[in-house]
């Protein structure tokens, strides 16, 4: 325990990398993850369910909202995130949970961190996976199952984004209603492989992705908090990355529908909804998109950072509100 009462895991006899085993690797199963015949692969159900004991050991806590931190929610390690404003936080670095992937993006934080957020239970994935550090989708999502088997109910996901829709501004809020799963159009899906009816169904509608009810209430939230005039409704998408789009692809892609682009959220939202968590996602608009020849300005990381660090504070002031929303809303069922 540190002296700000933080507990952090070093994860003393736990398997080094990230992957734990009780030395009997079954059929077909490579460090948790099952291997089908067109070699994709996906995390078993049981190493999944073995992740989430190992966790369920150490945490004194049931989350009920799985908070995403994003690039700019505080995914970095930086003083005053959404996660160190948790109240009696516990913080299990990835590389000491069995079976999570490690954190490859130049300072990431890499950690989940359980808490009270507004008096209610969460949990914080501090820095995300993303397909571009080389990581499948499925992997990219795994934590989301994990999420689900340690007792979440809703998922909370954020992301940087660069705004397509000319009316958005450096610093709003889009609440996402819809995505365009491009990766998907690709034939690339994080549901892809066989499938365990213990998570979900084979082929899970996507219509109601985001609560609506939900979006109505953080869109109240907004305007309570001042943020009116910087809080928009709008369509996510999601390319592989990591450079950022070419000016033709900016054009294109506002054709089809988008109002924001990231590299991220997309699979774990499908994720999310195929094992019937209520989702809520936003985008923070760290950049607006160049769809013009004409202009030297480029998209770049340290943009993207600095917004999310300039906004942290209210953002912070937002999600709590949401989440107390959530509890209130399920106690008076
Ligand atoms: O989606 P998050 O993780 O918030 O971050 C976004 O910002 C980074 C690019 O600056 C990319 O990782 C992109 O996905
Ligand atoms: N793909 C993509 N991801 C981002 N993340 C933050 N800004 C951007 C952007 O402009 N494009």
């Amino acid at each position: 325990m540190t002296s700000n009462g933080t507990h952090t895991f070093n994860g003393n006899g736990v398997t080094k990398n990230g992957f734990h085993h009780n030395g009997k690797a079954t059929n077909g199963e490579k460090n948790g993850c099952n291997e089908n015949s067109t070699n994709e692969m996906s995390y078993s159900y049981e190493a999944l369910q073995e992740t989430a004991d190992y966790l369920k050991n150490i945490i004194p806590l049931v989350p009920k909202v799985g908070i995403i931190c994003g690039s700019g929610l505080g995914a970095y390690w930086h003083e005053g995130t959404l996660a160190d404003a948790l109240d009696q936080k516990t913080e299990v670095p990835y590389e000491v949970i069995p079976n999570f992937p490690p954190s490859t993006v130049k300072g990431h934080a890499g950690a989940l961190v359980f808490g009270y957020l507004s008096d209610v239970p969460v949990v914080c994935m501090k820095g995300r996976f993303h397909y571009y550090e080389g990581y499948p989708l499925w992997k990219c999502a795994m934590p989301v199952r994990v999420m689900k088997l340690l007792g979440v109910t809703h998922l909370l996901a954020t992301n940087a984004a660069g705004g397509l829709n000319p009316n958005y501004k450096v610093g709003d809020i889009m609440l996402v209603k819809d995505h365009i799963n491009l990766m998907g159009f690709a034939g690339n899906n994080p549901l892809q492989g066989p499938n365990d009816e213990r998570f979900g169904p084979r082929f899970p509608p996507m219509s109601q992705a985001y609560d609506r009810k939900l979006m109505n209430q953080a869109k109240k939230i907004a305007n309570d908090l001042g943020l009116g005039g910087n809080i928009h409704e709008g369509v996510y998408t999601c390319l592989g990355g990591p450079n950022f789009e070419t000016v033709a692809e900016l054009r294109a892609l506002k054709v089809l529908g988008a109002d924001t682009v990231g590299m991220s959220t997309v699979h774990e939202v499908i994720t999310a909804r195929h094992c019937d968590l209520t989702v809520l996602a936003f985008s923070l608009i760290t950049n607006e998109c160049i769809v013009d020849y004409e202009t030297q300005e480029m998209a770049n990381h340290e943009e993207v950072l600095d917004v999310g660090k300039m906004r942290q504070v209210i953002l912070q002031k937002f999600v709590g509100k949401i989440v107390d929303y959530i509890s209130t809303s399920e106690n008076q069922k």
